[in-house]
């Protein structure tokens, strides 16, 4: 009962929903995790449903995290589930990351991989690890009560062709569903405080002659430094889209601020305060500290950029502006 609690009260990331994600997620929901994001941005292919065992013909076309989600909440109703449908990238990934206890890398690139290593690293969060080529497994736990990382293991390539496809190379179902279950078994295990989680050594298995070799790594120095390094210079995005100020607005502890007139206000809104652009200058910002998270709307976009840049110059760096303005948010519109 008491591990079971703790599982409930995990907060787990999975980034991708593909042949590692979905065996992983399938589990973690299984096992109890309560909290469970998944990322991803891409759409359910007809050549994706072989080993993407959340997903069936009928899914084509459709998100792969909506659909998953969907899947996932049938089989476990009970848990909470966070639909982050977007690609990650170096804006989005730090504010993602630091929502969650734990992270699962499922994805099957390069650059995804070492950005999830290097906000994981500046995070200071677990990053279970799982990669396939064709039958041939890897599974590891990076940055677990300081182990080595991705970088301490392998350097970063040079060149994103070097990698071929699973279109090109094959990806055996048995090895990712494999993979993926032990994935979500190494989550349970740092949730759980379990002494042998597999940080520091990587596991492989060969499905072919079903045989599994464990390699001890240990750290460089110099990895974290550049994981630390690849977010200094990168300013925060200003304008949001409206999937990603949708998900943002949904966090506890932000300010939603609509800076149209009344008149516009009355006609529907979206929520939150409402202060017109040109009273912001007299809004007292004393109760807000540097950290505090601004999201400004308008009805196009114009005036909340505005508002954002204004914050942003007194110092406000997570001040934000919807994209566009409301009319791109398809969620339930307010009508006053
Ligand atoms: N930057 C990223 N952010 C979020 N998800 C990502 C990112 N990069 C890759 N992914 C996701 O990781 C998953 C990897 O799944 P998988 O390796 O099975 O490949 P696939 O793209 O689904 O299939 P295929 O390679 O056959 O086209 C994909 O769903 C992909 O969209």
């Amino acid at each position: 009962m008491k591990g079971q609690q703790k599982l409930a009260h995990a907060k787990v990331l999975v980034i991708g929903a593909g042949g590692l994600g979905c065996p992983c997620l399938t589990a973690l929901s299984a096992s109890g995790i309560g909290n469970i994001g998944l990322a991803d941005g891409d759409l359910i292919s007809s050549s994706n449903i072989s080993r993407q065992t959340l997903f069936s013909y009928p899914d084509t076309g459709r998100y792969k995290t909506a659909v998953a989600i969907a899947s996932l909440k049938s089989r476990n109703p009970y848990l909470r589930y966070h639909e982050h449908r977007f690609f990650i990238n170096e804006e989005n990934i730090l504010s993602l990351v630091k929502a969650y206890d734990i992270v699962v890398d499922a994805t099957d690139n390069f650059q995804a991989r070492y950005l999830i290593n290097d906000a994981c690293v500046v995070k200071n969060k677990p990053l279970v690890y799982g990669a396939i080529f064709q039958t041939e497994g890897h599974l590891t736990v990076f940055n677990y009560q300081n182990s080595p990382t991705l970088r301490c293991l392998f350097r970063e390539p040079d060149q994103e062709e070097a990698l071929p496809s699973c279109a090109e190379s094959g990806a055996y179902m048995i090895t990712t569903n494999i993979i993926g279950t032990m994935m979500a078994n190494e989550v349970i295990k740092i949730a759980l405080n379990q002494e042998e989680v597999l940080s520091g050594k990587l596991l492989r298995f060969e499905a072919l002659d079903t045989t599994t070799t464990r390699v001890t790594y240990s750290a460089d120095q110099q990895s974290k430094t550049k994981s630390y390094s690849r977010f200094k210079h990168v300013p925060k995005a200003i304008e949001l889209t409206a999937a990603a100020f949708r998900e943002s607005t949904q966090r506890t502890g932000i300010a939603l601020i609509d800076v149209r007139t009344m008149e516009e206000r009355k006609v529907q809104h979206i929520g939150g305060k409402h202060i017109p652009l040109p009273e912001l200058e007299q809004f007292d910002l004393k109760g807000y500290d540097a950290s505090q998270h601004f999201y400004f709307y308008c009805q196009t976009g114009i005036r909340s950029l505005q508002a954002a840049k204004k914050l942003r110059a007194k110092g406000y760096e997570n001040a934000f502006s919807l994209k566009n303005g409301i009319s791109t948010l398809n969620c339930e519109i307010k009508n006053t």
